[in-house]
């Protein structure tokens, strides 16, 4: 995961846009550090009848456009910093898109890949145990990140409602259907960044039809964005990476197929034969767009950054690039999409579950997905405007309009 400090880069961002502003210091003090950071310790009884001691995290970073909204990731490499991050990165992603939220992440240091299904639920189980007084569906409503799922957000929902002694379907979403999961949400991050993807193509002139694309972190934002890229768009995946490497053929990778190598081998590598090429190998490949999906903060350093051929980089991982690689994409005319705008169509369906379980009235698919298209669409745009009109590139962008939302709502409540 990160080589790079994300919540370090996270503040850079943010100190960026607060000149921009000209923000005053008291709110840059505010919106420079979490409002709560909760550590917890979470034994858990393991099939071989030792105990482990997991550390959990949940960092509820604003609230003030509305209640902390955030994924939990298991990770063996989490930190506390990243949470961070990944926390302030929420509250901004929540604000672009202008859904009445506030940002929070959580983490928990595992590798789920050596845990048992039992194993998994009996620390998922736990996690809520220890941080059940600080959540909730009027305060914070988790959802699942990398390495978890519904199955997961279905065991911790099941103990959040004994713990209440009923039902408390709105506690977190990205369940599954039958227990009050939306239409749409499992492709969502996907197909919202695929959304801009069509508007930043309008805007460069790029035929989507004839493009060469690169996938990078082939898991579930990016599995999702190479098949939706070929059923949307008819552009051809020619590159995909995953963990253990990546493989590149300049004709088009059979995607289907690919996937298949994947579920019996575990990774993309070997498909077919083909070379094996590193991240950085596949940053620097001749195509039109880098879906970066990878959950590897920073990736696109001040190194990768130079290399890079593409004309536009659709960041539906979580923090891709770092401040000096976005100084050097900008000037070589690289149209990136930040993350947080490009990203965010995972909260955003995730809004629309929470909606959804309020009414207890489920829209169809459709609804869904134009409903989706219509707010990435438009946050889209006006994050271009702001582009446009301060001179400034696409992330800056994103936080003039993100950040100027959280201000005015914490100037209106008399926070500052
Ligand atoms: N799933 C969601 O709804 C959302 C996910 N994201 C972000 O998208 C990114 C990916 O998340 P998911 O797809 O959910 O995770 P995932 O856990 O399903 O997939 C991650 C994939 O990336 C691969 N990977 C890990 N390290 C890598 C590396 N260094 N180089 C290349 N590939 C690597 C893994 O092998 C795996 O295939 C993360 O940054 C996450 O925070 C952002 C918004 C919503
Ligand atoms: O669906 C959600 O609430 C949050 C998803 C998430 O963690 C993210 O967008 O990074």
């Amino acid at each position: 995961m990160s080589k790079v400090n994300p919540f370090e880069m996270a503040q850079h961002q943010l100190m960026d846009c607060a000149k921009i502003l000209k923000l005053d210091q008291g709110v840059v003090d505010i919106l420079m550090q979490p409002q709560r950071q909760i550590q917890v310790s979470i034994p858990v009884k393991m099939d071989d009848g030792t105990t482990r001691v997991f550390q959990g995290f949940r960092v509820q970073y604003n609230n003030a456009l509305g209640l902390y909204k955030g994924g939990i990731r298991y990770h063996p490499e989490e930190t506390i910093d990243t949470v961070r991050a990944l926390s302030a990165w929420m509250t901004w992603k929540c604000a672009v898109l202008n859904l009445p939220l506030g940002g929070g992440k959580g983490g928990i240091i595992c590798n789920p890949k050596e845990m048992s299904k039992g194993e998994l639920e009996r620390m998922s189980r736990g996690y809520i145990r220890a941080i059940w007084k600080n959540i909730g569906p009027d305060t914070d409503v988790p959802a699942p990140d990398v390495y978890t799922d519904g199955q997961i957000m279905a065991w911790m929902m099941d103990e959040y409602s004994t713990i209440q002694g009923k039902n408390q379907f709105g506690l977190l979403t990205g369940k599954p259907l039958v227990i009050g999961g939306s239409l749409g949400r499992g492709d969502s991050t996907a197909k919202g960044g695929l959304f801009t993807l069509r508007e930043a193509a309008k805007e460069l002139n790029i035929d989507l039809k004839t493009a060469k694309v690169a996938i990078l972190g082939y898991g579930n934002a990016g599995a999702f964005a190479s098949t939706l890229v070929q059923e949307m768009f008819g552009s051809k995946v020619v590159a995909v990476t995953d963990s253990k490497g990546g493989i590149y053929d300049e004709n088009g990778l059979d995607i289907a197929a690919v996937a298949a190598h994947k579920a019996q081998t575990k990774s993309v590598v070997g498909y077919k034969g083909l070379k094996t090429l590193t991240n950085d190998e596949v940053m620097a490949l001749p195509v039109d767009v880098i879906v970066a999906a990878a959950p590897d903060e920073g990736a696109i350093n001040e190194k990768v950054a130079p290399t890079v051929k593409a004309k536009v980089i659709c960041e539906l991982a979580n923090g891709p690039t770092t401040p000096e690689g976005d100084a050097i994409l900008y000037k070589n005319g690289v149209h990136v999409i930040p993350d947080f705008l490009c990203n965010a169509g995972g909260v955003t369906v995730s809004y629309y579950e929470m909606v959804q379980n309020m009414y207890m009235h489920y829209w169809t698919l459709d609804d869904v997905y134009a409903k989706l298209d219509a707010a990435m669409t438009k946050s889209y745009h006006e994050v271009l405007k702001a582009s446009k009109e301060y001179k400034i590139n696409m992330r800056q962008a994103a936080y003039v309009v993100a950040v100027s939302r959280v201000v005015e709502g914490m100037k209106v409540r008399g926070w500052v």
